[in-house]
């Protein structure tokens, strides 16, 4: 590889960590503005400001960084933002349930600064086995966080402790917090690189706009090695995706573009069906998938509803419904999971194809 080519890479890579930064601020506007509830996020928030002047090569004002990802957002994206979350917040819940006491894993693929690990250990204890994976300088600052806040200590079941230097990772009985560039997935032995992970218990694989940033191989590649290994479980995958005969989805690729953010799989699949049958393939079963548009108007309803249209003003009322039909949510089943749960969808596998 070109020296030049591996500057290029090195750029787009932490352009690609720098997402994290982005979905941070998403959800720090919607708590702000009430849309979401979460205790954890001031805490990430101090964690930055503490932690990333510590990070090896760090050239930025850590206040400023912060002051950046606390800016409000517009309503469209605080409502984006609300769906997306409390979608996948139900999904987990429905798949905790269905493990009905039983031990489950939950493995989190890029889980960057999300919160939801210290919900569901708090909800679920010694039932969960949380794993989050991540790019290395993503890990450090998330782990010196952790140590470093008595109560994210306490809850993923670690001593807090402020250290000199960095930790590279964190392990306790029931969460793990470990640095992995996914892409590098196809050439590991599962069981020697992963030890942490219970390739026997039920297991819930997290993909909240990660997959989206891989080649399609990769991507390939990073459900093969999860699929082969683990027993049983599901995959929930949430993010962008487009249509090149659709004007907006173009817009939103050049936008993106112009930030220097690939998403090589965006034009992947031309419609759900599409991306249903390649899930099959891959030799998930029981696929459901929606467009968040979709999941929107079925998912949320009464009060919420209506605790909802009082936070803000709405002028973009269409342009929400547009941007919501551009964001897909999949989840799928693999192994023995016979999970029936109840979520409505707008397109699904046939019973008979189901294990
Ligand atoms: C848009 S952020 C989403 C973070 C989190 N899942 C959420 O929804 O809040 C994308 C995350 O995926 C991570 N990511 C992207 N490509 C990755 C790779 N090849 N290996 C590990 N992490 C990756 C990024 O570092 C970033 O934290």
């Amino acid at each position: 590889m070109s020296p030049y080519r591996y500057r290029m890479d090195e750029r787009h890579d932490k352009v690609i960590r720098s997402t994290d930064f982005d979905a941070l601020s998403c959800r720090i506007s919607a708590v702000l503005r009430q849309y979401l509830l979460d205790p954890y996020i001031q805490h990430i928030v101090q964690g930055l400001r503490t932690n990333l002047p510590r990070l090896p090569g760090h050239k930025f004002s850590a206040n400023r960084t912060v002051k950046a990802i606390t800016l409000p957002k517009l309503p469209i994206i605080n409502r984006g933002t609300y769906i997306r979350t409390t979608a996948i917040d139900t999904i987990v819940e429905s798949f905790a349930k269905n493990a009905s006491g039983d031990a489950f894993q939950i493995i989190s693929l890029g889980a960057g600064s999300d919160t939801r690990s210290f919900k569901i250990l708090l909800e679920y204890g010694k039932k969960v086995v949380y794993h989050e994976f991540d790019f290395g300088e993503t890990v450090l600052l998330k782990a010196a966080t952790i140590k470093g806040t008595p109560e994210l200590a306490s809850l993923v079941g670690c001593a807090p402790s402020t250290e000199d230097t960095l930790p590279t990772e964190l392990h306790t009985d029931n969460y793990h917090l470990s640095a992995l560039d996914l892409r590098t997935i196809k050439n590991v032995n599962f069981a020697e690189a992963f030890p942490y992970i219970d390739l026997t218990l039920p297991t819930l694989i997290l993909s909240e706009c990660v997959l989206c940033y891989m080649k399609p191989e990769q991507v390939d590649e990073v459900l093969a090695a999860f699929l082969k290994s683990l027993r049983c479980g599901a995959v929930l995958i949430y993010e962008p995706m487009g249509t090149p005969d659709d004007g907006f989805s173009r817009v939103m690729a050049d936008n993106l573009s112009q930030r220097g953010i690939k998403l090589p799989t965006f034009f992947r699949f031309p419609d759900l069906w599409t991306r249903l049958a390649y899930l099959e393939l891959m030799g998930l079963h029981s696929v459901q998938l929606s467009n968040m548009a979709y999941v929107f108007r079925h998912w949320v309803a009464g009060p919420e509803l209506v605790r909802l249209n009082r936070l803000e003003l709405l002028d973009e009322v269409e342009e929400i419904d547009l941007l919501n039909e551009h964001y897909v949510l999949a989840l799928a089943q693999f192994g023995e999971t016979s999970w029936q749960n109840e979520l409505q969808f707008q397109v699904f596998s046939q019973p008979n194809t189901a294990v």
